[in-house]
């Protein structure tokens, strides 16, 4: 049975009427289906009020403990039950979990090499019965960007990263298709014209774009998900706007070994 995993970026959160659209699109996503969310820029922006600085390195937030108090608010819950409530208004049967929540998702803390990136952690586990027993009750699992270590400590994990793990954790059970939802129609070619949109990308053309500097900051950890997707198993990977959700005639980009 196909299982379709969307995951969907800070910078249409954070828009009222981009939110409004992908969790229609969302919502009207036929057989069972996970949506996984980030909200880096809000945790950004609600540090700056409280006055904590943000540093990120490699496309990762360097979490000390204010920032994991920061990150705990806004994605596990103003972000999280935001957008369950919403899905629940489109009679979607959404359910909100953190990686605590029915121990779904397990990390160890990100070892320290040449930077100590604090609570951030490294999935190690990710509980496919329970993720199973939900789906299969049509119940809509809601994930956001925190998992935990077991022993009382969350840990701070990036969005892509928990996307592209639970797709791998349940490609054995399902046909499991991830699309990566953004602000733009796909990777571009020029990050200045909005229409060069590169509609396929191999493993070859992926080293290509590297080399020309096209695919950067943000976009090389997704890519690198992606590939990594697909070398364990998911059947199917795509990155673009919230109109490829339900529409397999819109613009995107198609990721193949
Ligand atoms: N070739 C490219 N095509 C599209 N976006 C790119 C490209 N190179 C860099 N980017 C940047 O990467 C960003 C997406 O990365 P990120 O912010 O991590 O995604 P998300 O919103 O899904 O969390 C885009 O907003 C864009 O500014
Ligand atoms: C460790 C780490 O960097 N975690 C990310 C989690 C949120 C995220 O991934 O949000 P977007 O998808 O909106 O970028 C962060 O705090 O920014």
């Amino acid at each position: 049975m196909k299982l379709s995993i969307v995951k969907i970026g800070g910078n249409l959160i954070e828009k009222e009427t981009a939110l409004e659209q992908v969790l229609e699109n969302f919502s009207k996503i036929e057989g069972p289906k996970i949506l996984v969310h980030g909200g880096g820029k809000m945790a950004t922006q609600m540090a700056e009020k409280l006055g904590v600085e943000t540093k990120m390195v490699d496309g990762r937030r360097i979490t000390d403990q204010e920032t994991l108090n920061i990150i705990t608010m806004v994605y596990g819950g103003l972000v999280n039950k935001t957008i369950v409530a919403k899905l629940q208004a489109k009679n979607c049967n959404a359910l909100g979990l953190s990686g605590a929540d029915l121990n779904s998702i397990k990390s160890v803390k990100r070892p320290v090499k040449t930077h100590d990136f604090g609570f951030v952690g490294d999935i190690t586990n990710v509980n496919t019965n329970m993720f199973s027993l939900l789906l299969n009750n049509t119940i809509t699992p809601v994930c956001c960007a925190i998992s935990h270590d077991g022993d009382g400590q969350l840990f701070n994990t990036n969005a892509d990263t928990i996307a592209s793990e639970i797709a791998i954790a349940l490609a054995n059970e399902f046909e499991a298709e991830l699309y990566y939802c953004f602000e733009k129609k796909g990777v571009l070619r020029s990050i200045e014209d909005e229409d060069s949109v590169i509609t396929d990308i191999n493993t070859e053309i992926y080293q290509a774009l590297i080399k020309e500097n096209i695919i950067a900051d943000g976009m090389l950890p997704k890519l690198h998900n992606c590939f990594h997707a697909l070398e364990k198993n998911v059947h199917k990977v795509y990155i673009g706007s919230v109109d490829m959700l339900g529409n397999e005639k819109e613009i995107r980009t198609t990721i193949t070994l």
